[in-house]
């Protein structure tokens, strides 16, 4: 029987794409279905429940529940779902403990109610009261301020915090503050409510908030302004397990703020709440505590509290056998549980989160899936894909979280591992985990950086399958074996601070008055050869000065939400010298709208001719810089249909859109800090291509940021890293794929059969010099 055939007979036989997939054998259980195992320890030692396991904290007072559960204050409808979380049980012993104590480690599974729980237990707390006292000025001066009244929850991610502002403003029934988007000081005016958020340029906190969601950044941000935090009396750091840069810098500095002398803020402590799904958490424990210092002065109590138990199970299934291809297996996986599974039951709808690599391999499987969608018979439920990855606009990401309204149609999330922790995505009872993840990993010694998909944590893998029992039992699919789970995966993944570049951590330290950057306190310390190519590099952006001093730039730089080397950049081309500020505002906001605007074109595909001449318009000798600006202002300049124009050229409308997005908040940003001293003109504008003079200029800006990723053409015709001299080659998606230059600068790399440059312009040799001797 031919392929075809087989697939209009059998079920189990199905066509996408190009590919016949069959569903024979799949969503088969091992043979002992395990649940769902506690997270492992950081250190791979056995966990709290094994009998050989090391020896557990001090049992505290506060660590037996207590019988009586106090009556919920805020929306009645909510009470009983927050009665039934585990975490319900230990609210009288958090609030005991922080009454004595100022720094508590909490430890709960995942879904036990921890990110939006602990806030509403606490923020009516004595100590949590604003208060106005005396301190003492830079200039000797007493003044009177306030303190405290606000409880901040720091999340790694934005839509983790914007999510989790928007279902605890709903459980404490009052609106979530503010109604419109607000300037980073919070005036955003509106509603009154107890709840707000602040993520990258999005901020709802009008006067009156006392629960505070906020991304790690946004907390370091206001740290620049406000050293002493003197809006809060409590900071929750959640999910400290990941262990990014950025709450690792956020330790450190409130480690410093516990032990210091409060003078700052008039003698109030500031608790801290650090919550952790790790069960092992004895080195961020002796961190706070100072137990592994040699100095007295360092030291300060800490409290440990274990909440036990989970709301619903969630069972593990592996796959048999490795699977060769993995979108293959995640898509069997995905159709045979939507043809096989209900939509729903008693505890509600039974959706599917997916977890892929990158927005690439999300867009491939998003087009599979609709196709596949489009061929399903009328008595088998429709399926609704939504994409989720960190490069989306908050809106796009928000959609995922809405329950479909069509009816008999089934939610498919299709996430990065921005869905792995702190967030529920309602619906969801199915978790597909594809086993790997997109990892940012720095080679100090090369001074590059690539992004690699590679094999997950055990500890993102039981995140990721506790997404699916946030509102009934779930099931997870992994799409690798047990074994491979048991042997292959690591307990944790490497804290970001040891695998990736350093520049803008040493950056904020710098900015915030930390001179020896080596003795910060860090839980763990990036090695000396990083710190010193991060110094190094700071050096030749000339945000610090030879006495590695932070300079007048190094403190305009940490102002603009972009990398180091970006808001060089940007403050580049602000210097009257070069004055091309709106047009390199374009080209980073299409850089840093996702992965790659331009979609692949593939030569069978039908009508590839024309998009290729299409494409031609826009592309420019100058390099793919030229060619991003010329797109953005030929998009913006098309009048008549977006959509169309991008669809006819194969570029993608959600980057251009998330693009046009962020080239607006970047234009806020720079008029506030003075970079541009009139607003830009509104669009549509007339498109006039740019002139070779101007390109010049621009690419040059752009050199002030990237001198260190620049090649000049050897004799053999390769083109050879100025620093490091290692051999590159023009990535294929380049406009300048092919070609010969006498030098090239490459805003990005990767590694795969080989070391590719890509984001590539021409450039002169003499410019890199130039750059390189701080002359350009
Ligand atoms: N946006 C939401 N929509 C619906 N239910 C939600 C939402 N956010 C939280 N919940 C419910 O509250 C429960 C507890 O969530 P919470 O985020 O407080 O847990 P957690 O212990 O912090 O878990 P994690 O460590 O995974 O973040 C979830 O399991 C879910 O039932």
């Amino acid at each position: 029987m031919s392929k075809k055939r087989k697939h209009e007979s059998n079920p189990n036989i199905i066509k996408v794409g190009d590919k016949i997939l069959s569903l024979e054998g799949y969503l088969t259980k091992t043979k002992k279905p395990r649940h769902d195992e506690p997270a492992p320890s950081q250190d791979a030692s056995p966990g709290p429940d094994s009998a050989a396991g090391p020896p557990q904290p001090a049992q505290t007072d506060a660590q037996k529940p207590k019988g009586s559960t106090p009556k919920p204050s805020g929306d009645p409808a909510f009470f009983s779902t927050r009665q039934a979380l585990p975490i319900w049980k230990y609210q009288d012993d958090i609030r005991r403990v922080l009454q004595k104590t100022d720094v508590v480690v909490l430890v709960g599974e995942t879904g036990s109610g921890k990110s939006t729980q602990v806030p509403q237990f606490l923020y009516q707390e004595k100590w949590c009261r604003r208060r106005t006292v005396k301190v003492t000025n830079a200039d000797g001066r007493d003044e009177e301020v306030a303190v405290g009244g606000m409880i901040a929850i720091t999340q790694p991610r934005r839509v983790a915090a914007t999510t989790l502002a928007h279902r605890v403003s709903k459980e404490a029934g009052t609106p979530l503050a503010g109604t419109s988007r607000g300037n980073e000081k919070g005036n955003s005016g509106g509603t009154k409510g107890l709840v707000g958020y602040s993520v990258r340029f999005d901020h709802r906190v009008p006067k009156g908030t006392r629960i505070k969601y906020m991304t790690e950044g946004m907390l370091l941000q206001e740290l620049l302004r406000d050293p002493h935090l003197r809006q809060y009396s409590a900071i929750v750091v959640d999910e400290i397990h990941e262990r990014s840069i950025d709450v690792d810098l956020l330790s450190g500095f409130l480690k410093q703020i516990v032990t210091g002398d409060k003078k700052g803020r008039g003698g109030v402590p500031l608790k801290v709440v650090v919550m952790s799904a790790t069960a092992n958490v004895d080195k961020i424990r002796n961190f706070f505590s100072g137990a592994d210092s040699e100095h007295e002065e360092a030291r300060t109590p800490v409290e440990f509290l274990q909440i036990e138990g989970r709301q619903f199970p969630v069972e593990i299934v592996h796959t048999p056998k490795p699977v060769p291809d993995i979108q293959e297996a995640m898509l069997k996986t995905i159709f045979k549980l939507h043809t096989e599974q209900p939509l729903s039951d008693k505890h509600g709808k039974h959706d599917i989160l997916a977890f892929l690599t990158g927005q690439e391999e999300i867009e491939s499987a998003q087009r599979l899936i609709e196709e596949y969608a489009g061929t399903l018979a009328s008595n088998v439920p429709k399926i609704r894909v939504l994409p989720l990855f960190g490069q989306l606009s908050m809106e796009a990401q928000h959609e995922a979280f809405q329950p479909v309204k069509a009816p008999f149609t089934r939610k498919v999330v299709l996430a990065t591992n921005i869905a792995e922790t702190s967030v529920t995505v309602p619906g969801v009872r199915y978790v597909v985990d594809c086993g790997k993840s997109k990892v940012r990993q720095f080679r100090a010694r090369l001074g590059m950086e690539s992004l690699l998909a590679k094999p997950i944590s055990k500890s993102s893998a039981i995140q990721r399958a506790g997404r699916a029992g946030r509102e009934g039992p779930g099931k997870c699919y992994r799409l690798y074996t047990e074994e491979s789970y048991d042997t292959l995966l690591q307990p944790t993944d490497l804290p970001e601070i040891l695998r990736t570049d350093v520049t803008g951590a040493i950056l904020t330290m710098k900015a915030r008055g930390i001179d020896d950057v080596m003795s910060f306190p860090l839980m763990d310390r990036p090695d000396v050869e990083s710190v010193g190519k991060a110094l190094i590099h700071l050096h030749m952006l000339q945000a610090l000065d030879d006495k590695a001093v932070i300079t007048e730039i190094g403190r305009k730089m940490v102002l603009f939400p972009v990398t180091a080397p970006y808001a060089r950049v940007l403050l580049a081309a602000a210097d009257p010298k070069h004055d091309c500020l709106l047009e390199v505002i374009d080209i980073v906001s299409i850089i840093t709208s996702g992965e790659d605007v331009f979609m692949q074109i593939r030569s069978e595909e039908e009508g590839h001719e024309d998009v290729e001449v299409l494409r031609k318009e826009l592309w420019r000798r100058e390099g793919d810089l030229i060619t991003y600006l010329t797109t953005m202002q030929r998009y913006t300049s098309e009048n008549a249909d977006r959509a169309r124009w991008c669809k006819e050229r194969r570029i993608k409308l959600r980057n251009m859109r998330q693009a046009l997005n962020i080239r607006k908040q970047l234009r806020a940003l720079c008029e506030r800090h003075g970079l541009l001293k009139e607003p830009a003109p509104a669009d549509p504008q007339p498109f006039v291509p740019t002139s070779p003079e101007r390109a010049e200029q621009i690419v040059r800006c752009f050199l002030r940021g990237f001198a260190l990723k620049t090649a000049l053409l050897a004799p053999d015709l390769s083109y050879v890293t100025s620093a490091g001299k290692h051999v590159v080659a023009i990535h294929p998606s380049s406009v300048l794929h092919g070609q010969k230059k006498e030098a090239i600068m490459f805003l990005e790399h990767v590694y795969t059969q080989k070391n590719y440059a890509k984001k590539v312009s021409v450039v002169q040799a003499e410019w890199v010099a130039q750059a390189f001797e701080g002359t350009l």
